[in-house]
């Protein structure tokens, strides 16, 4: 059986009811039969192609090939059969491991857990055959993976505990893994017939649960994002790139490290700029050793050969594209610009990592609007998925592609994104973050905030994730934006700010020198600064209580479904702006932004998604309640695109696109 490709099922068609008779005894009949059937596998054998395989009497594997059960990642477990032959053929160690993960595995891995019986660097085709003619003669039985008895551990249980806690600790909520533990036990446990009528029923219980289908959705979403396009028509497949051989960073800061790393690991070459001696010595000496683990880790040599540090712009003169990450400071980064416009080549494309400010103005100093786009990375950069690419109205298409190009050769999920304060991400964060702060004046503390959002999947809850960030960085924007500071009207009632409902919690945390994790406090305490374990702190607890007797605010219980409510609708509800303003151009890539920079659940599917399966009309509803209690804060009233939503009778999120279609777009 030749197996050029195969990627499994086709997962759209889960959407629908299932067509085509039916796998298993299809399977079972393969496996049955009593001429030998080698399967040749080229490509990759994933899902139900790897079950294919499973049924086959002999393996043999081109060494280019990638095997795997993925369908965890997909909210099902491998119901073909998948649970209860893999244990058989490997063991349950190894079995559980590949089943929960999902985790592709490489030809030379099969071969040395005993999934296939030879790699070859030739035609496999060509020697499964050879390998068939010579099997004519040999009896099958032991050929049959569903007749071997599962090489059971002595202490099964004890393995089975161990990695549900840890499947648990690490996808908190997530119902297949738990499936697919269940499973296997059936494979140690139970004859083949009836292990695969519990594989069979496990399925039943996932098959159209909201977390497949937003898992399902996760997997194109991911895929749909990387296709920009245009007003003008331009799009990812009629606009070339440019080939980038040669990058510069300016600034080897945190950031500006981690995008260091992210380009010298996919061989290109990069000069890292300082401002002083001593900062570029500290990144340098950083940078190397980041690279270094990298490659140890990868099992390659670190690419240092690569990289040049130098206090002079001057060098930059014949790179291929710059990526400034200087500090957020729009003077700072507007002489950037403005000395790298004079020093570079006419063609040298000029980016920015700035995470929210004006990515035109910056263009608007250069010589080259044209070559400008916003590069923003997360942070550490060469960790995080995410690039979110932003392009001002005055980017060529030829400069979008090339950094949405360079984001996928860096391993990046890059998403195209418009021009406005703190672009998609970030922009969304402001709602988010105030309902936070506002439940905290109601009578919420942050780690019962944070344990609803952990509890509801994030990686981590609002306020944990503020301290890793830094308070400060919110701090010194607030400031900047005259929130905070002299030019505040004095008449201004204490927590109202520019005509709306403002908390100054965060800026008295910060006033007491409380920046998070680098202070060793924060919204929590932590042991020393810089450590990690966030512990409650009764003097958080304290300035709460104050605060509210100060401005005599009965403290009420708040329950979880308020949380999640207040905060991720208020989140949905800004991207719905966010779409009719033309920022982002599909719900799919606000969902991106937000799975791979922010932590957001991927079986949620992202806050557009996860609106939709609340059902737009209930988010509306809850809006609309939480609005007219909060009047004064404009970001809980629903927006006209979700209004108009629910009026066109809530149509799925594949379709939302044809009802922005007629709004204006800023990409
Ligand atoms: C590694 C890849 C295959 C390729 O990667 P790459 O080269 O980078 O390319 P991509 O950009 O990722 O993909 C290219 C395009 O192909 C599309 N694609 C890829 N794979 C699939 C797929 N499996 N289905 C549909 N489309 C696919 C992708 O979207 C791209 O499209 P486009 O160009 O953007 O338009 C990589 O793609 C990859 O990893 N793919 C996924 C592999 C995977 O997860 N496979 C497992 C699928 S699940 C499966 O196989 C299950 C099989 C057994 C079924 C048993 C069914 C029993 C049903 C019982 C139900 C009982 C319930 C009843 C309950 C009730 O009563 O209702």
């Amino acid at each position: 059986m030749r197996m050029c490709s195969s990627a499994g099922a086709d997962i759209r068609e889960f959407a629908g009811p299932l067509r085509g008779p039916p796998l298993v005894p299809l399977l079972d009949a393969i496996e049955a039969g009593e001429k030998p059937v080698v399967a040749a596998i080229e490509g990759v054998a994933l899902g139900g192609g790897f079950e294919l395989a499973l049924v086959c009497h002999y393996r043999i594997v081109h060494f280019k090939a990638r095997l795997g059960l993925p369908e965890v990642t997909l909210g099902i477990l491998p119901a073909a059969g998948g649970t209860q032959r893999l244990p058989r053929l490997i063991g349950i160690p190894a079995a559980l491991e590949l089943i929960t993960t999902g985790r592709h595995i490489s030809a030379q891995e099969a071969l040395k857990l005993g999934i296939v019986d030879q790699v070859t660097e030739q035609n496999a085709c060509e020697l499964a055959v050879e390998f068939a003619l010579r099997a004519v003669a040999k009896p099958l039985s032991s050929r049959r993976v569903s007749m071997l008895t599962t090489p059971c551990p002595p202490d099964l249980d004890a393995l089975l505990e161990a990695v549900t806690m840890q499947v648990k600790r690490k996808a908190r909520g997530v119902m297949a893994p738990l499936a697919c533990i269940q499973a296997v036990r059936a494979a140690a446990t139970m004859p083949y017939s009836k292990g695969i009528k519990r594989e069979s029923e496990l399925m039943a219980t996932l098959f159209n649960s909201g977390q497949a289908r937003a898992l399902q959705y996760c997997f194109f979403a991911q895929r749909t994002a990387g296709k920009w396009t245009l007003p003008s028509g331009a799009q990812w497949n009629n606009s070339k790139p440019r080939e980038i051989r040669s990058a510069a960073i300016i600034g080897l800061g945190t950031m500006g490290r981690g995008i260091v790393v992210s380009l010298a690991r996919v061989g290109i070459s990069v000069i890292a700029v300082e401002s002083e001696k001593k900062l570029l010595e500290t990144g340098k000496q950083m940078v190397i050793g980041m690279l270094e683990r990298d490659a140890k880790r990868r099992g390659v040599s670190a690419s240092l050969n690569l990289l040049k540090f130098t206090l002079s712009l001057q060098d930059l003169k014949d790179v291929d594209l710059v990526i400034e990450a200087v500090f957020e400071d729009m003077a700072l980064k507007k002489r950037v610009f403005q000395e790298l416009s004079k020093v570079c080549r006419p063609a040298t494309l000029l980016c920015t990592n700035t995470s929210g400010l004006d990515v035109d103005a910056l263009a608007g100093v250069t010589d080259r609007p044209h070559l400008v786009v916003g590069m923003h990375f997360f942070s550490p950069a060469h960790v995080m998925k995410l690039l979110e690419v932003v392009c001002g109205p005055r980017s060529s298409s030829e400069t979008i592609a090339t950094a949405m190009s360079l984001g996928k050769r860096m391993g990046k999920v890059s998403v195209a994104v418009g021009n406005c304060p703190g672009f998609v991400g970030n922009r969304m964060l402001k709602p988010y973050l105030d309902q936070a702060t506002f439940l905290l004046e109601e009578g919420a503390t942050p780690e019962q905030i944070d344990k609803a959002l952990e509890d509801f999947g994030f990686a981590m809850g609002v306020f944990r994730m503020s301290d890793l960030a830094g308070l400060d960085v919110g701090w010194r924007v607030r400031k900047e934006s005259g929130l905070i500071g002299p030019d505040v009207d004095p008449k201004n009632p204490p927590r109202r700010r520019q005509g709306r409902r403002y908390c100054p919690i965060p800026d008295m945390v910060c006033e007491q020198g409380r920046f998070g994790q680098k202070t060793g406090r924060g919204w929590y305490m932590y042991d020393k600064p810089g450590g990690t374990n966030a512990k409650p702190d009764p003097l958080i607890q304290n300035l709460l209580e104050m605060y509210r007797s100060r401005y005599g605010i009965q403290p009420r219980n708040i329950s979880d479904q308020e949380i999640i409510e207040r905060c991720l609708f208020a989140l949905a509800n800004e991207g719905f702006r966010i779409l009719e303003d033309g920022i982002a151009a599909r719900p799919e890539d606000i969902d991106v932004i937000y799975l791979f920079g922010y932590g957001f659940p991927r079986h949620g599917g992202g806050p557009m998604f996860y609106a939709s399966m609340v059902g737009l009309e209930r988010v509306l509803e809850r809006l609309e309640h939480y609005h007219q209690a909060h009047p004064d804060v404009p970001h809980l009233e629903p927006s006209p695109l979700l209004k108009k939503l629910v009026a066109c009778g809530s149509p799925p999120v594949q379709k939302w696109r044809e009802h922005i279609k007629t709004m204006h777009s800023h990409l």
